[in-house]
Order: C-alpha cells, then sequence, then structure tokens
C-alpha cells in the first residue's frame, strides 16, 4: 500500500511552502518523502523533488511549439501527461513501503473544479495502488472578507466533490493571520473545549451569514443563507490551520490526514455491505 497527499488550491496559497515544510519536517520521522511537481508552469520551488513533469512536458515548450496561451498550454500539459501515463509510472514503481509520495498541483483551481483531469489523475494512482488524500489549501488572508472566505470555500467544496477522495482543508499562512483579522470571519474554539479541536478554526455560520449580509442587497439574503447551510452541511466550516514556523503544525496535519483516509478506506467498506 502507497500513501500520497494531492495538494491543490489557488495560485499563491502555499503549496510548495507546505510540501517543503513537509519534506523538512519528516526528516526524523519514519515516512520517506517524495514530491513530485506537477506543475508545468512552475518556475522553482524549495523542495528537492523527486520527479518533475516539466522532464516530460513544460507550458513554455507548448507554448512555442503549438503557439497556445499560458491556459490552453497548461490544460494541454495535463491532458499529456495523462495519455503518458506510463513516464510516471516508471518512477513510482520503484516505492518502497515507508515512501510517502506528495503531488504538488499547478495553482489553475480550473483544474480541479472544471475539468476531468485531477479526477481521472487520482483514480489511475488508485489503480497503482495509492491511498490518497486531497488537500486543498487556502490563504488564510480570506478571513479578512467573508466574501473572499465564501468563494475559497466553495471553490474548495467544489473540488472535494469532484475528486471523491479523502479530503482536508488548510488555512496557509497562519503566521500572517493578526488575531483582530481573524475575529472578523471565525472564533477559534473554546478554550475549554477538546484540545485537539483547538487546533481547528470553526467559524460560525451565524456570524458569517451576517458578514455576507453587509456587502449584499437584500434580495441575496436567502441565497448567502443557503450557502452558508452548504458550507455548514459539508462540514468545510473545518479547516486546519498551518503555521508552518509552529514545529508541532506539520505532525497535526499528518495525523489529520492519516485519519482522514482511515476513514475514508472504512466508508468504502460500509459502502460495499451497504450498496447491492
Ligand atoms: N509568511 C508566509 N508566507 C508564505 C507561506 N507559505 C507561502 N508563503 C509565500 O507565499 C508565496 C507563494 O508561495 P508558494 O508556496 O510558491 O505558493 P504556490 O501555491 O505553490 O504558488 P503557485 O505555484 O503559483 O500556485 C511565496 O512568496 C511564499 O514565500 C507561509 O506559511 N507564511
Amino acid at each position: 500500500m502507497l500513501f500520497g497527499q494531492v495538494v491543490m488550491g489557488p495560485a499563491g496559497c502555499g503549496k510548495s511552502t507546505y510540501c517543503f515544510s513537509l519534506q523538512q519536517r519528516a526528516l526524523d520521522s519514519a515516512r520517506n518523502i517524495l514530491i513530485i511537481n506537477l506543475d508545468p508552469a512552475a518556475e522553482s520551488y524549495s523542495y528537492s523533488a523527486y520527479a518533475d513533469i516539466r522532464e516530460l512536458i513544460s507550458v513554455e515548450q507548448v507554448e512555442e511549439e503549438l503557439t497556445l496561451g499560458p491556459n490552453g498550454a497548461l490544460v494541454y500539459c495535463m491532458e499529456y501527461l495523462l495519455e503518458n501515463f506510463e513516464w510516471l509510472e516508471e518512477i513510482l514503481c520503484g516505492l518502497l513501503e515507508n515512501d510517502y509520495v506528495i503531488f504538488d498541483c499547478p495553482g489553475q483551481i480550473e483544474l480541479y473544479t472544471h475539468y476531468s483531469f485531477m479526477k481521472d489523475f487520482t483514480i489511475a494512482l488508485k489503480q497503482l495502488g495509492f491511498q490518497l488524500c486531497g488537500v486543498y489549501l487556502l490563504d488564510a488572508q480570506v478571513l479578512s472578507d467573508a466574501n473572499k472566505y465564501l468563494g475559497g470555500c466553495l471553490s474548495a467544496l467544489s473540488t472535494m466533490l469532484q475528486l471523491e477522495i479523502p479530503h482536508v482543508n488548510i488555512l496557509s499562512k497562519m503566521d500572517l493571520v493578526k488575531s483582530d483579522t481573524s475575529d472578523k470571519v471565525v472564533e477559534e474554539e473554546e478554550e475549554e473545549e477538546e484540545e485537539e479541536e483547538d487546533n481547528f478554526i470553526c467559524p460560525d455560520m451565524t456570524q458569517l451569514l451576517e458578514a455576507l449580509c453587509v456587502t449584499a442587497p437584500k434580495m441575496f439574503y436567502r441565497l448567502n443563507q443557503a450557502l452558508s447551510q452548504l458550507i455548514e452541511d459539508y462540514s468545510l466550516t473545518q479547516f486546519i490551520p498551518l503555521n508552518i514556523q509552529e514545529p508541532d503544525c506539520i505532525s497535526f496535519v499528518f495525523s489529520q490526514i492519516d485519519q482522514a483516509i482511515q476513514y475514508g478506506e472504512d466508508a468504502e467498506v460500509r459502502d460495499n455491505d451497504i450498496l447491492p
């Protein structure tokens, strides 16, 4: 059994930095972190990559040869990767049991929300024996604006539904968040609650709705109410705050991802029992 994370999220939300932190912090753990860059437009990253899609194809190359724009070239590259999946298969075939693979994905969210590429990609990985978790990063600066927060939650939700794999959401760059800003939209768990829950950020949906209504015309009240409820129903209200300055943060993220994968496995067993 092989384990992996598919790291997704909008451009600049901190995906590569998160991958680098995983590699750094896991040096002393039993996991051997191998990072695969899947962004064919990546210019640089700080981690040491086990493999890089640009060895197969790059956006620059496609733009030049097929005279496509950056977005078209990116989609072309991702489709090319799927069509030539044996390239990745060869790289992954020599993995050992304690190898743990992180796929650092491009920042164009339409790849997860509009195209079927990422879903087909995860299906292909599962056929190789991978247990995967989708990790969706959102820049914590969305906390300062209810509309941005709602938009971020909806893109995370759309990604989760599209991929149908265990999923966790992470609020990145928490070191940049001042408590007064985060209080606008979210409130941290009460001190007396379970210690583990202190590591989550749980917005109060009533507070979110109120904040949305400040700028939205009255006619959108019921829409905003339904969207807030939708987010709550899908448990998207739980984000793992990631402050890469705190050493324990990465171990906590790992533990949540392990739990999500285990929960996914259990759910598969339950579904098989229920479905004819
Ligand atoms: N302060 C702070 N800055 C961060 C953190 N994570 C990322 N950054 C900065 O945010 C910028 C973007 O980070 P990346 O890790 O390249 O983001 P990305 O999501 O991989 O970006 P794309 O590859 O363009 O999609 C860089 O300047 C990072 O130094 C963080 O946790 N704290």
